[in-house]
């Protein structure tokens, strides 16, 4: 008789066939990240690296927002970061650079998570973390899941392999990220001890990334100069990684804040670039154009007149909104648009100081008579927000809880310390 561990290991074997003969044989587009991404933004959760005021206006044109970085990254930053992106407008998901980014939360507002595995560092940036990462699901994220799920706690070893079974799963559904670090000066690379000896040529980049999508069956696999862009060197790798992947998709990230370097990765054979410095340099400049806007124009200030204003005092074609947008190829005219996002902002922060003007004599003494104030100004970016979004009154949720501390009221707690600008 056939024992139950053969029909296990026979069921197992159909499974891998067809999966295997779906992506080679078929050409089947099996993979769970979508082909048709083109940019991607990466938001870094550290505190010092802030969300324009307006953000969803910028982030319609991205594909997904990436939310991770190398330094100073937290569980609870990175929850606060998804709080603020995940759908807003676009799906967002997780790069975490340590196991205990992870957290129950993060699963639920992350589309998916992405783990990196380092192909050219050290033996913990490429099984190291992971195997930590492994650990944190199986003993702390998993038995919560489990006590959540369960009415009572089956306890012992039902409980271990309920557990295992869990890891197991959200591991099945994580997406795996390959990473060729290219940029010796960079966060990344130092993280995972990249070094000299450790770069890459094309030819090698490709079998490494050949490895990493037959083997450890990689969902992408991700070029990265992080902070520079790579030129023609990154060129050359990224046609000879394209020519032998057929399933992983292949990202570029590094350095890209302008129309001709992007479509230039693109041309070279990434699916899609990753854009971070330039999107969180967009929040830096709003902060010093608000204050300098508050000095110079009235809060009635007409459209107009902000248009003549941002002529006279703002180097558009150098502005980081401008080199942002010109990333997303697919914006045809990436200075036009990032005049309208800045009018708007403007227009919107002008008529926030008329509000606060009158809460300050008012003193109100709840979050409702804020929000009517904010709600009556008919701001401009209420409007252009909520039409991005599909849904009313985000950004006043946005401006009621920058405004509440000034008035030592108590509001819904969206997490806005890593907006821009202040109340
Ligand atoms: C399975 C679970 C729960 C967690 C996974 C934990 C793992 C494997 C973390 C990977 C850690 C690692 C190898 C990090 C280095 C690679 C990396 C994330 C580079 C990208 O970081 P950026 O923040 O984009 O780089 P810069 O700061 O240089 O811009
Ligand atoms: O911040 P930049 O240089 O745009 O790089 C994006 C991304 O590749 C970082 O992981």
């Amino acid at each position: 008789m056939t024992s139950l561990p053969a029909i296990a290991r026979r069921v197992e074997d159909v499974t891998a066939t067809a999966s295997i003969a779906a992506r080679t044989l078929l050409s089947l587009d099996t993979n769970p990240v979508p082909g048709d991404w083109t940019h991607i933004t990466k938001i870094d959760p550290e505190d010092e690296k802030q969300l324009p005021l307006l953000y969803p206006l910028y982030l319609q044109h991205t594909s997904a927002v990436e939310v991770g970085g190398s330094r100073d990254v937290t569980d609870q930053n990175t929850e606060e970061t998804l709080d603020l992106v995940a759908d807003r407008p676009v799906p967002a998901f997780q790069e975490p650079s340590g196991p205990t980014q992870v957290t129950d939360e993060t699963r639920s507002k992350a589309e998916f998570l992405a783990i990196p595995e380092v192909l050219n560092g050290d033996v913990d940036a490429l099984i190291g973390q992971l195997g930590a990462g492994i650990e944190h699901i199986q003993d702390d994220l998993a038995p919560e899941m489990i006590a959540e799920k369960l009415p009572i706690s089956p306890g012992g070893a039902i409980e271990d392999r309920l557990s295992q079974f869990a890891s197991a799963w959200m591991l099945r559904e994580a997406v795996f990220e390959a990473y060729i670090i290219m940029n010796l000066d960079s966060a990344a690379a130092r993280e995972s001890n990249v070094t000299e000896d450790d770069l890459l040529d094309p030819g090698t980049a490709k079998q490494r990334a050949l490895a990493a999508e037959q083997h450890l069956e990689s969902e992408l696999v991700y070029l990265e100069y992080s902070g520079t862009f790579g030129g023609e060197e990154a060129e050359d790798i990224l046609e000879a990684v394209s020519d032998g992947l057929t399933w992983s998709r292949l990202w570029y990230g590094g350095g890209l804040d302008n129309r001709e370097n992007a479509q230039r990765v693109l041309d070279a054979g990434a699916d899609a670039v990753v854009v971070g410095n330039v999107f969180h340099e967009i929040a830096d400049e709003e902060v010093d154009v608000c204050e300098q806007v508050v000095a110079d124009l009235d809060p009635d200030a007409s459209r107009d007149d902000v248009d003549a204003w941002i002529d006279s005092n703002v180097d558009l074609d150098a502005a980081s909104a401008t080199k942002y947008l010109s990333t997303i190829v697919d914006v045809s005219n990436p200075e036009g648009r990032a005049r309208e996002y800045l009018e708007t902002t403007i227009l919107t922060w002008l008529a926030v100081q008329s509000v606060l003007e009158e809460l300050d004599t008012d003193e109100p003494s709840s979050a409702t008579e804020i929000r009517t104030a904010f709600r009556e100004a008919d701001l401009p970016g209420t409007t252009a927000v909520d039409a991005v979004l599909d849904a009313e009154g985000y950004l006043l949720d946005v401006l009621v809880d920058l405004a509440g501390p000034r008035y030592d009221v108590e509001t819904d707690g969206l997490p806005v310390k890593h907006v821009s600008l202040e109340l």
